[in-house]
């Protein structure tokens, strides 16, 4: 199967010179989905993973599957202001700005093996937050895991785990 040709480019959005690649496509096609999940569930099963965590908002609908193909339970990492409970948040610097994750505190049982799902690798800002959020709650972050990553911005640079990822635009 092949995953690429399932994602679409849509230019200008969401402002004027950013290439969007958006995976409402690939979502979509029946096949090209059971195929994505089931190829990254190959790429994750190594890294023998407790629990798979999602990053808000795509990257639930990577890791929620997953979770269930491998036998494993699952965890959000969201934006703040959206879990109940004792949290722990972590804020980080965007190209313009910052932006806040957020935890449950009791969401990890401190040791426990992470591997850490999201759409897409750009900057590596949003996941290399994921992972420091993670630690502070005891997590055992073991491989970060992507379907696609956009190569040409480095983002592999900014993690210290391994990187699984399905499809890499070189630019
Ligand atoms: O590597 P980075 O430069 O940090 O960018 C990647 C992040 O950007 C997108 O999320 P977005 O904030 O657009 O939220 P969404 O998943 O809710 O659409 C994407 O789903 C990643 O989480
Ligand atoms: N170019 C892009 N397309 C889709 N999601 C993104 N998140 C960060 N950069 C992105």
């Amino acid at each position: 199967m092949d995953i690429r040709s399932h994602i679409r480019t849509v230019p200008d959005f969401p402002k004027p010179g950013i290439l969007f690649y958006d995976i409402s496509t690939l979502l979509a096609h029946a096949e090209a989905w059971k195929a994505t999940v089931e190829t990254l569930a190959e790429a994750v099963a190594p890294h023998k993973p407790d629990l798979l965590v999602g990053i808000e908002s795509r990257g639930f609908l990577v890791a929620a599957p997953l979770a269930l193909a491998l036998g494993c339970g699952f965890a959000m990492v969201r934006k703040k202001g959206k879990l109940p409970g004792q949290t722990i948040r972590y804020t980080y610097d965007l190209e313009y700005g910052t932006d806040t994750v957020e935890i449950q505190a009791d969401a990890i049982t401190p040791g426990q093996r992470v591997v850490v799902l999201d759409d897409l690798l750009a900057t590596g800002g949003t996941m290399a937050a994921a992972i420091h959020l993670l630690r502070s709650v005891g997590a055992d972050v073991t491989a970060a895991a992507f379907i696609l990553e956009l190569a040409f911005l480095n983002g592999r640079d900014r993690l210290d785990v391994p990187a699984e990822v399905l499809v890499s635009y070189e630019s």
